[in-house]
């Protein structure tokens, strides 16, 4: 059979690699060099993938299991080689790895880049640009490369000059694995220099577990054909602490996070007993941009033995913590574990357990010692955390004492305030911690709920994160105190008042009697009850849901994703002291009494966020009592 070979072709760039070659080449030029970790990095993942696979075929070394990463460079040619012997491409990984990105969320985080050159390179280094950054230093790239265990025929060239899209051509390779030659831009050539490669090496990539080599020099300083290595080449977890700077941690965990900034702490630790392993977690200091994303890319490195197995996203750490980043080395998992394998592994769910609870211990530190970079961790991931006591009974305590909240107390955006702070502040009688939850900071700091609240200087919690009701949901109390909405169920702040408060209550009340009964002729099936509230003092109405409802905004929210949600009629209550209920009270003319019993009904739902079955009609109504006025 006559085999159809193809010579050279010539492919397009996915937009969005075009879109982010060009924005890297313009982003980055104040940190070029991070190409070299890019490309280190890559080459090692390869070289572990390799080793991985050679686990249950040794076939695949072809006789070369001495995995390594060559750094070469030619100064007349103006040329930076780096090669590894690791797992290579086939023609189709390369199509699918390079010249598009595979990875979900990319046009959104496009979008997000602002033309700024700094904020940009910062986006960028959250984002990963890996191999394209290639092109920061380089104005061609060539690669090569071949799948270990398929022929030397079967190897592949790419070439690009990062504009115009890439060629791709057949050609032979002997040693399996991928070389890439970058023909440096003339302006670069700084990089085609021993010194200045040794130096960027040990700078970034002195502690990944494999040889990073380099030509020998002679005793005149002229290289030789011989190899050394140039960088430790010690996997940093297994270093004693004391060996280990704070710079060490610090590049060990750009490389494996991929990421170009300062982890913010990092928790190192070796485990001996009956289980033995070692982990090395890191807290980022940014959010990756895929953290908002079902499935996470990146995760815990997981190794048996000082070899790589797998990055898990799912096993190692529970899904509100799926942003810590590092390694965890067992000894006493089997070299040939499988995914299957790790979902029900009795030594996976012990190192686990306790891998949590360093990080929460970490995190407590740091609330602790160090607030500024606290409140940075929890603007980057407080979202995240306040999953945990949902999603973590066990250690729900310990995750709750971590949680900040905006409250009235501050009555700032921003998340300060703990717990435990707002329990040193209740009042002598209070027994309940009270919150509101709703879609926007703005709206809760408003909500008509707060009133009286706020007259009584009784803190409430202000919630306006996604995430929030599923947080109290899953919380339920703190230090013995239950966790209460102010927005839900009759709500009794009788033993906050003085005598003269309950007895103009009284009074109130008695009063409110005819109003209330004709509201709920009105309004009929819409509501299950029309009350006098507790809450109000200078708004007219609101919106009162049971206990176990979801608020409003989040019933739309829901709605609009497409789940069906049972619509419990909700409560109205009304503050008859308010000029305007009292103006109702002596409306005679019932068209015009119904009118406002709906608008007043109508305003209380659109306070809460929720979404009128019926908005033209609201207008209408409320054009034709403006009309009146006018
Ligand atoms: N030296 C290499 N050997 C084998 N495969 C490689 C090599 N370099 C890159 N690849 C493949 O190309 C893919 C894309 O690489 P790229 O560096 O762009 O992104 P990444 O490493 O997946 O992520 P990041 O952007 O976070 O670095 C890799 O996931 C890998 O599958």
């Amino acid at each position: 059979m006559a085999e159809t070979k193809v010579k050279k072709e010539n492919m397009e760039f996915q937009t969005e690699v075009n879109q982010l070659l060009h924005l890297m080449i313009h982003s980055l030029y104040s940190n070029k060099e991070i190409f070299v970790r890019e490309l280190v990095s890559n080459a090692s993942d390869a070289c572990d993938k390799l080793r991985f696979e050679a686990i249950s075929d040794d076939s695949l070394y072809e006789g070369d299991s001495e995995l390594r990463i060559e750094v070469e460079f030619d100064e007349e040619a103006n040329t930076v080689t780096i090669r590894d012997n690791g797992i290579g491409m086939t023609r189709e990984d390369v199509i699918n790895n390079i010249g598009t990105i595979a990875k979900s969320g990319t046009k959104e985080f496009l979008s997000k880049l602002s033309g700024d050159a700094a904020k940009d390179s910062n986006l960028i280094g959250q984002f990963g640009v890996g191999f394209y950054s290639s092109f920061i230093v380089a104005d061609k790239v060539t690669l090569t490369t071949r799948r270990a265990g398929d022929k030397p025929e079967q190897a592949v060239v790419w070439e690009s000059n990062g504009e115009n899209g890439f060629t791709l051509e057949d050609t032979t390779k002997e040693a399996h694995g991928t070389e890439i030659v970058l023909h440096l831009k003339e302006d670069e050539k700084e990089f085609a220099n021993d010194y200045r490669l040794r130096s960027i090496i040990s700078t970034y990539s002195d502690h990944i577990p494999l040889p990073v080599k380099m030509r020998k020099r002679d005793e005149e300083g002229k290289l030789t054909e011989e190899w050394e290595v140039v960088n430790k080449a010690n996997a940093l977890w297994t270093e004693p602490k004391s060996n280990l700077k704070d710079e060490d941690y610090q590049e060990f965990y750009k490389h494996i996070a991929h990421d170009w900034e300062n982890p913010l702490a990092w928790s190192h630790n070796s485990v001996e007993g009956k289980l033995e392993y070692k982990s090395l977690l890191y807290i980022p200091s940014k959010a990756p941009f895929d953290l908002w994303e079902p499935e996470q890319k990146n995760g815990i490195k997981l190794y048996v033995q000082r070899v790589f197995i797998m990055d898990d996203t799912k096993n190692l750490m529970p899904h509100y913590l799926r942003f810590v980043r590092g390694v965890i080395d067992s000894n006493d998992l089997p070299l040939n574990v499988s995914r299957e394998i790790l979902q029900s592994n009795h030594v996976v769910e012990s190192m686990r357990k306790a891998s949590v609870k360093k990080v929460l211990g970490l995190l407590e530190k740091m609330a602790k010692n160090d607030k500024e970079n606290y409140q940075k961790f929890w603007n980057e991931f407080g979202r995240a955390l306040k999953e945990g006591p949902g999603e973590d009974m066990a250690n729900k305590e310990q995750i709750a004492k971590l949680l900040r909240f905006s409250s009235t107390h501050t009555d700032s955006e921003e998340q300060t305030v703990t717990l435990e702070d707002y329990v040193s502040r209740m009042k002598e009688e209070q027994e309940e911690i009270y919150y509101i939850t709703a879609e926007t900071f703005a709206s809760a700091k408003n909500s008509p709920h707060l009133e009286v609240f706020r007259k009584k200087e009784i803190e409430v919690l202000l919630l306006s994160d996604r995430v929030d009701e599923w947080l109290v949901n899953g919380l339920q109390e703190f230090d013995g105190k239950k966790l209460q909405s102010v927005a839900k169920g009759e709500l009794d702040l009788s033993k906050f008042d003085t005598e003269e408060d309950k007895k103009e209550q009284e009074e109130v009340d008695k009063k409110a009697d005819g109003i209330i009964k004709h509201l709920k002729e009105v309004l009929g099936e819409k509501v299950e009850d029309v009350r006098v509230s507790h809450r109000l003092t200078s708004s007219p109405s609101c919106i009162v849901l049971n206990e176990q409802d979801m608020a409003l905004y989040m019933q739309t929210l829901m709605k609009q994703a497409g789940h069906d949600m049972p619509s419990n009629k909700p409560v109205l209550e009304i503050n008859p002291t308010h000029p305007l209920i009292e103006r109702m009270e002596a409306e005679t003319d019932d068209e015009q009494f119904g009118d406002w019993a709906e608008i007043l009904f109508d305003q209380a739902l659109l306070a809460e966020g929720a979404q009128l079955e019926d908005p033209a009609g609201f207008v209408s109504k409320l054009n034709k009592l403006m009309l009146k006025m006018s």
